[in-house]
């Protein structure tokens, strides 16, 4: 891969403005696919990227390209794709014309599906997975807010070792943490069960902070990860851990009382004020969430092995009535843990 990278940004919401817009701010010539309201706002007011380390910077509209047109993503030696999960494919069609042979693809998404759907429809593509531990909040029309902590991961291992390193040299000159990891697939799993609070999260309505401090909300994420656990241990799958974050313990930390909660939690990872789920996110802007490939994965698992996850189907239905009012129903706690069918 040259140096500065060409680096082409496949979807440029939350996750891929910010780390678009950090990579830019580092020298990498960076183009961001994403909506036209984002790159009028740019235009207007620049790129401003904040994060929790105390981080502030605005790009200016003339240090990146921000355009509608796939084609203009030819010719990029690096493209990230940070769509939402369901539109992988279509995306990745609309790329498949323009990307030279060789290109590296990494897939900075949730879920456990998109990089076969990546491999699949860019053949000739170096597909990598990815994982982003932290949460990107999409505060104004042109500013992106790192509300968590952590370390993005990306896969490794031959014969694509050489373009796993080449991609966390260009996230150095960002100043943005970077492991590469041979599990990959563990740690997708691993993050699929943090990304069980999404739900909770986005179904209370409040910032992370505040939702985490409040004990049923925790026993809510509990029960879907106690069950999810399980089944992906009964399916054969592992899970690992990645930087701090345990997700074969979460469940045990989660309903810890208040005060052994948060100074494990103080431990694992630092949440500011603003942070908040990016299911959230999708439910306040009346968009489609990701849940049939979060909770629903874990249901879809149940199945393909002969068992059920009554929780995480229960989660599945409240998130899905959510979408049709287009707005979190800021459910409490205690009636989340009667629906989920969970004793307090
Ligand atoms: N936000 C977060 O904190 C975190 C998110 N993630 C994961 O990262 C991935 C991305 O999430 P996030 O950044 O929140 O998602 P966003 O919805 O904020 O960003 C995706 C953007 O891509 C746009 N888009 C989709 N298709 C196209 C297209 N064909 N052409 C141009 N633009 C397109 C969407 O527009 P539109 O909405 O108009 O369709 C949207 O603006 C998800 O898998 C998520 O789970 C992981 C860790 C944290
Ligand atoms: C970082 C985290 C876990 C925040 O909830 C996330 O992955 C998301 O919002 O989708």
């Amino acid at each position: 891969m040259r140096n500065p990278v060409t680096i082409g940004v496949a979807g440029a919401g939350s996750i891929g403005a910010y780390l678009g817009g950090r990579l830019a701010a580092a020298g990498h010539r960076v183009v961001l696919l994403g909506r036209q309201r984002l790159a009028d706002a740019v235009a207007d007011q620049g790129l401003r990227l904040t994060a929790l380390d105390g981080f502030d910077q605005t790009v200016g509209a003339d240090a990146l390209e921000i355009t509608t047109d796939p084609a203009a993503l030819a010719g990029c030696d690096l493209v990230l794709v940070t769509t939402k999960s369901h539109d992988t494919e279509p995306m990745a069609r609309s790329l498949a014309p323009h990307l030279n042979n060789g290109t590296t693809v990494v897939s900075f998404q949730n879920g456990v599906r998109n990089p076969a759907v990546l491999r699949e429809r860019l053949p000739g593509m170096h597909v990598l997975a990815g994982m982003v531990p932290y949460n990107v909040i999409w505060t104004d029309a042109a500013h992106f807010h790192q509300g968590t902590s952590g370390s993005l991961v990306v896969e490794t291992g031959e014969p694509l070792d050489h373009v796993a390193r080449a991609v966390g040299e260009a996230f150095k000159q960002a100043e943005l943490p970077m492991v590469l990891d041979e599990d990959i697939d563990a740690v997708q799993w691993g993050k699929l069960v943090v990304n069980l609070n999404n739900a909770t999260n986005a179904l209370s309505g409040l910032p992370l902070q505040e939702q985490l401090a409040d004990r049923d909300y925790r026993r809510a994420t509990a029960a879907a990860q106690r069950e999810a656990l399980a089944l992906i241990t009964a399916a054969g799958f592992a899970v690992k851990r990645s930087g701090k974050m345990l997700p074969t313990l979460m469940p045990k930390i989660l309903v810890a009382p208040d005060w052994l909660f948060r100074r494990v939690a103080a431990g694992m990872v630092k949440v500011d004020p603003q942070a908040r789920s990016s299911m959230w996110e999708d439910l306040t802007r009346g968009r489609k969430t990701e849940i049939d490939y979060l909770n629903g994965e874990i249901v879809r698992l149940a199945e393909s092995i002969g068992r059920q996850a009554p929780v995480n189907a229960a989660v599945c239905r409240l998130i899905h009535a959510a979408e049709q009012a287009q707005a979190s129903p800021q459910i409490g706690s205690q009636a989340l843990l009667e629906q989920l069918g969970v004793r307090a």
